[in-house]
């Protein structure tokens, strides 16, 4: 399961990748928002990160503006690594180096194409381990 939300900012975009889950037959919830309305990001990425945390979901993806907002937020949750990501490369990363539980896009940085392209390169890149795990623990340390 994967559990998806966005502001208002990033809403085409989360409603883009959460169509390309469900063509994937990915199965995912979205927790919103469903709407156009002015919201506050924290909400919903209080929402995603929790049922990654609670193990509801195996993973997340958060949409806002920048993507700033909603990484911030999620990172304070503890057990969450957040990977706000721009390009080929640092979605590649975010899975492989980062093992990122959310991954967090900008939906006024991204076209809705490229957002769904990261998303993909991200659920379908492997967690590296080896060094990486123990950079890992050091953050887990710093909770
Ligand atoms: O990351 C953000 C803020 O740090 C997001 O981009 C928000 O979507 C953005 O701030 C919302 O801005 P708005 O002017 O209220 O639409």
């Amino acid at each position: 399961m994967i559990a998806l939300a966005s502001d208002h900012g990033g809403l085409d975009l989360k409603n883009a990748i959460v169509a390309f889950l469900r063509e994937q037959q990915i199965e995912c919830t979205d927790l919103g928002t469903d709407g156009t309305a002015s919201v506050d990001y924290p909400d919903f990425a209080e929402k995603v990160a929790a049922a990654v945390v609670s193990g509801s979901a195996r993973a997340g993806i958060l949409v806002c503006g920048t993507g700033i907002g909603m990484s911030i937020s999620a990172n304070k949750i503890p057990g969450i690594r957040a990977a706000l990501v721009h390009d080929e490369f640092t979605a590649q990363m975010a899975a492989e180096h980062n093992d990122a539980n959310i991954l967090v896009l900008g939906g006024r940085v991204l076209s809705v194409e490229q957002g769904v392209r990261l998303v993909n390169i991200w659920l379908t890149s492997r967690y590296e381990g080896g060094r990486h795990q123990r950079r890992l623990d050091k953050i887990a340390a710093l909770e």
